[in-house]
């Protein structure tokens, strides 16, 4: 039985651009789970502290341009905007057979394409994969091959599950719903603790409160076969207090009114970006 980790056997160079808090995130996944170090570079003119301690491992941070060259997987993890300015200069590592991953929000195939070239495939990460909890969808173009994708496929592993698509247009409302999803959470846990000192707790009690309900009602969706809908029922005790405050929430302008809203609004946010 082969019981190597999952990237172990995957031959490099790979090229990380950006090491923000998803690329970051991305490549603490591939090293956890076995990626030789010494097949990846990273380019990050601002790298954090654990990113260049990452360097001691092997891993080659900034090296001049000639020393890398035309690479088999390069991974954009740039901010849209910044690709505008410096995406043309990653073309320098893009050969005929470098497969593109980019994670970049709102920036089509065509463009990452048109700008460095490479058989693309476009992604869109979480940051719960800085704990191997990201959920990432993906869509290849046309000219990605089977074992590109393969690859991509791994990479992308790393970091938690994998969904692929055939259709590029949902990824604007994939990125409203799963990439910028976990800020909605977090600020279901800073309002729940806000609320709860309105109602009188003390701000620590209402904060660890808040974070832990979050966290533990997260974990039960997790580890739970049921519905959502069933988890919250079980908490709903008919004429209690959680159907009291469920009547708010699912109000005219509740949750549901005011998520649509939020997603329609990053839908449209990442429309624009790909302008
Ligand atoms: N933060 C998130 O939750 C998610 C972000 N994304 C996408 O990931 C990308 C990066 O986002 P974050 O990591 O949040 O941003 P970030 O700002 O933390 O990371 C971007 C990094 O790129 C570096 N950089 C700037 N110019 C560069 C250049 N010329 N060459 C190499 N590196 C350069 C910056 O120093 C920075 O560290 C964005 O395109 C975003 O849409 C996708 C999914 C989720
Ligand atoms: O806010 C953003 O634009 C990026 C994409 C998804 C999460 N963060």
């Amino acid at each position: 039985m082969n019981d190597a980790p999952p990237l172990a056997h995957l031959k490099g160079p790979i090229l990380l651009a950006g090491a923000g808090k998803m690329g970051g995130a991305m490549l603490t996944g591939w090293l956890a789970r076995g990626l030789d170090a010494r097949h990846v570079a990273v380019l990050e003119p601002q790298p954090s502290s654990e990113i260049s301690a990452l360097a001691t491992k092997g891993i080659r941070l900034n090296p001049a341009a000639k020393d890398i060259g035309a690479v088999a997987t390069l991974v954009i993890a740039l901010k849209p905007q910044s690709f505008r300015e410096a995406g043309g200069a990653l073309k320098l590592f893009v050969g005929p057979d470098t497969l593109v991953v980019s994670i970049m929000a709102g920036t089509t195939i065509a463009s990452i394409a048109d700008v460095c070239g490479g058989s693309v495939v476009r992604a869109m990460p979480n940051t719960p994969a800085a704990i191997g909890r990201g959920i990432t969808v993906a869509v290849a173009a046309n000219s990605v091959s089977a074992d590109q994708r393969a690859v991509a496929d791994a990479l992308l592993r790393a970091t938690g599950s994998v969904e692929w698509v055939d259709d590029e247009s949902l990824m604007d409302a994939v990125t409203a719903v799963s990439g910028s999803g976990p800020a909605y959470v977090f600020l279901l846990a800073e309002e729940l603790a806000r609320a709860g000192v309105e109602a009188g707790l003390p701000q620590e009690l209402a904060t660890k409160l808040a974070r832990e309900t979050v966290a533990g009602s997260g974990e039960l969706l997790h580890r739970s076969d049921a519905p959502s809908a069933t988890l919250r029922q079980n908490v709903t005790s008919p004429g209690g207090t959680t159907a009291a405050a469920l009547e708010v929430l699912m109000g005219p302008d509740g949750m549901a009114s005011l998520m649509i809203r939020a997603v329609a609004a990053a839908t449209r946010r990442s429309k624009e970006l790909a302008k």
